[in-house]
Parts: C-alpha cells; structure tokens; sequence
C-alpha cells in the first residue's frame, strides 16, 4: 500500500510500498520519528484522509478491501467495524454534550441498540475503562485529560469493532496515567480478540504494550518483528536509534530525536537516493547510496525471495538493511 499526497510544491511520498497484517487480539506497534508516514498510513485505513491523498495497494478488512468500498459501506464500516482514537482524541469531544450521549450516539446511528439498551451499554462500557457509569452525565469539562482519553476509547470499543487504531493515545496524559491507559486498552483487546495498531515516536510505550513492532521511516518499514526482541536487539541502524532513544516507559528524560543521529528525518520530496537512511546512519556503507534493501530476516537466514516481504515479516524479525543480508557486501564503511 502507497500514498502520495498531491500538493502545489509536488507530490509527497508519505508512504512508500508497506504490507501489514494484524490478527484478532494482536497488538502491532508503529514506531518512527515525526513525518516517518505513521499518521498517513492509520488514516489511510479507514479512508479518512483528505481529498490531495492518493491511495494505491489495497486495505483488506475480514477479506473486504476498504479502498474499494462505496460511501454507504465505508460509513457502516467506520465505527462498527473499525475505530481510531486519534492523537490528543480528548479535545475532540463535543464541549456542550455529556459523554454518555457522545458515547451512545455510534450505537443509535448503526442501529445496533434503541436509546434504553444504548443508556445500559453506555454505563458498562464507562465501567470497562475504568469511570463510574454516573460519569455518564458529565460533560467533557468536568473529567480529567486521562479521564477524557478513557471516554474516547469507550466510544471506539461502543461497537465492538474488529480493528482499533490508536494514534498517540497516551502522549497527552502524564507518566503515571500514561501507564494505566496502555494497561486498559491491552487488556480490552486481549480480553474481546481486537486487533489493535498502536502508533507512538516512543519504542519503549510500544513494546510494552504490542505483541509485534513496526519501525517506520521516510514513508517505508525499515524493521519489524516481536516487539521484546526488535527493541531490545534491533538490527536496523535507525531502529536502534530509536530504542536508545526511548530507553523506559513513559521516562520524562527521553530524546525526542535518537541520540547519535545527526540531522534531520529526510523530507519526502526530496529522499537520498539508495536507503533513505543513509546520510544519517553511523554504519553506512558506499552501496548504501545508490542500493535500497527490502525486508530481511534479522537471523540472515535464506528464505524464499517470493515470501520474505509479505508472510514471513509478521512473525519473523526482519530489517531493511545491508548489514543484515546472508552475504555482507566486501566494502569498507
Ligand atoms: N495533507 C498533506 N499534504 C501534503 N503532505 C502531507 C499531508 N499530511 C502529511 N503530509 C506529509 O506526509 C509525511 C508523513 O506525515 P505523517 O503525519 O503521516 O507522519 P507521522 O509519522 O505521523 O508524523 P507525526 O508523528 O508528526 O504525526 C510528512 O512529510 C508530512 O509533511
């Protein structure tokens, strides 16, 4: 899957040829620096990107291409099917309705409950994250930021959809209700066989709460695999960056920007030519600037050429680099 946005200056490549899968009850982490494409790929899921986005590939849902699907379908399909809490999600919340309506109200326009039943599901679902059913009646105001954020993932688990996506869910909030959000929403997934795709810039958020990760940068996945064994045995140059970075949940101290990496994410109408990587990875070789690697397993063990982008990437550690290719090249750094 592809997508270019069109602009006056250009087309922009913010996502460069990515296949992902994600499974009942499976958590993937999508980690990467600001600009890396994380947000244009979540958006790009449900089609909610705007109009100068150009999508190509296709987004299978249960076997059902999203890319394809008319307006009608794709409204039945938002929601019900699939949902995503957006980054700073709490502010979105209509200041001048009390949550419980704002809750009920996918319920009432998907026809899955009559007003009474959605008052019911609406007070446990306030329950499962965590809020007394009374908080129903509140208005946005009256909660707390980490109390908001629980009201929003209540809305995305109303019609218990098959796929949630969280961008940046916990960002907002401070370390300590940080920790306890992560906790709930794993839990919920877990507990109801969700799939869930997770964005952060923080590997560490990631890996303590994904089963498998997927590191992203200039708009390509560089490295994936389980999430304990990328961050803490990494094999792309920038995904390791990254988990030095980030080097425990939630710790205030932490780099936005990988220690190590001079310079700055490459701006996507203008990539380096080879590994987009390459100007700012400290082992770099000369073939890096003129060759881009695909996905390979991190073990360098030999697979078959026709499964090692697609199958293979979802259980398999894997990295986009040439240090991890069965034969290193003879050249010197
Ligand atoms: N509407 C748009 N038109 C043109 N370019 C865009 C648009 N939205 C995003 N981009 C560009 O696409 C690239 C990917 O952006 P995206 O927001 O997906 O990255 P991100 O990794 O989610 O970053 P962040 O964490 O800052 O949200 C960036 O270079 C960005 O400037």
């Amino acid at each position: 899957m592809a997508v270019t946005y069109r602009s006056a200056a250009g087309d922009v490549p913010a996502v460069r040829g990515i296949s992902l899968e994600v499974a009942e009850g499976e958590a993937l982490g999508l980690a990467g620096e600001s600009g890396s494409g994380k947000s244009t790929l979540a958006m790009t899921l449900l089609r909610l990107l705007p109009k100068s986005a150009r999508v190509t590939g296709e987004i299978l849902l249960d076997g059902e291409d999203v890319l394809r699907m008319n307006w009608g379908r794709l409204r039945a399909v938002r929601w019900a099917s699939a949902s995503v809490v957006f980054q700073g999600a709490q502010h979105a919340l209509n200041p001048v309705r009390r949550v419980g309506e704002q809750i009920a109200e996918p319920l009432l326009v998907h026809g899955i409950a009559a007003p009474a039943e959605a008052r019911t599901r609406v007070a446990g679902l306030l329950e499962q994250v965590g809020l007394p059913a009374w908080r129903a009646r509140s208005y946005p105001h009256e909660l707390s930021g980490g109390q908001r954020q629980r009201v929003m993932i209540a809305m995305a688990l109303a019609c218990s959809p098959r796929l949630i996506i969280a961008d940046e869910p916990t960002t907002a909030l401070d370390v300590m209700i940080q920790a306890q959000v992560l906790t709930l929403i794993r839990s919920l997934i877990a507990d109801r066989g969700i799939g869930l795709i997770m964005i952060s810039h923080d590997l560490s958020v990631l890996a303590a709460t994904c089963d498998r990760l997927a590191v992203m940068y200039a708009g390509r996945v560089v490295e994936t695999g389980p999430a304990r064994e990328v961050f803490t045995g990494a094999r792309h140059p920038y995904g390791r960056a990254l988990a030095e970075a980030f080097p425990t949940v939630g710790d205030p101290s932490s780099r936005m920007a990988p220690r190590g990496l001079g310079g700055d994410p490459p701006d996507p109408m203008r990539l380096p030519g080879g590994c987009s990587f390459h100007p700012r990875c400290p082992v770099a070789l000369p073939s890096c600037a003129w060759r881009e690697v695909e996905l390979w397993p991190a073990d360098g063990a030999a697979v078959d050429p026709a499964d090692h982008v697609t199958r293979s990437t979802e259980t398999r550690h894997t990295a986009a680099c040439v240090h991890v290719l069965p034969e290193p090249e003879e050249e010197s750094a």
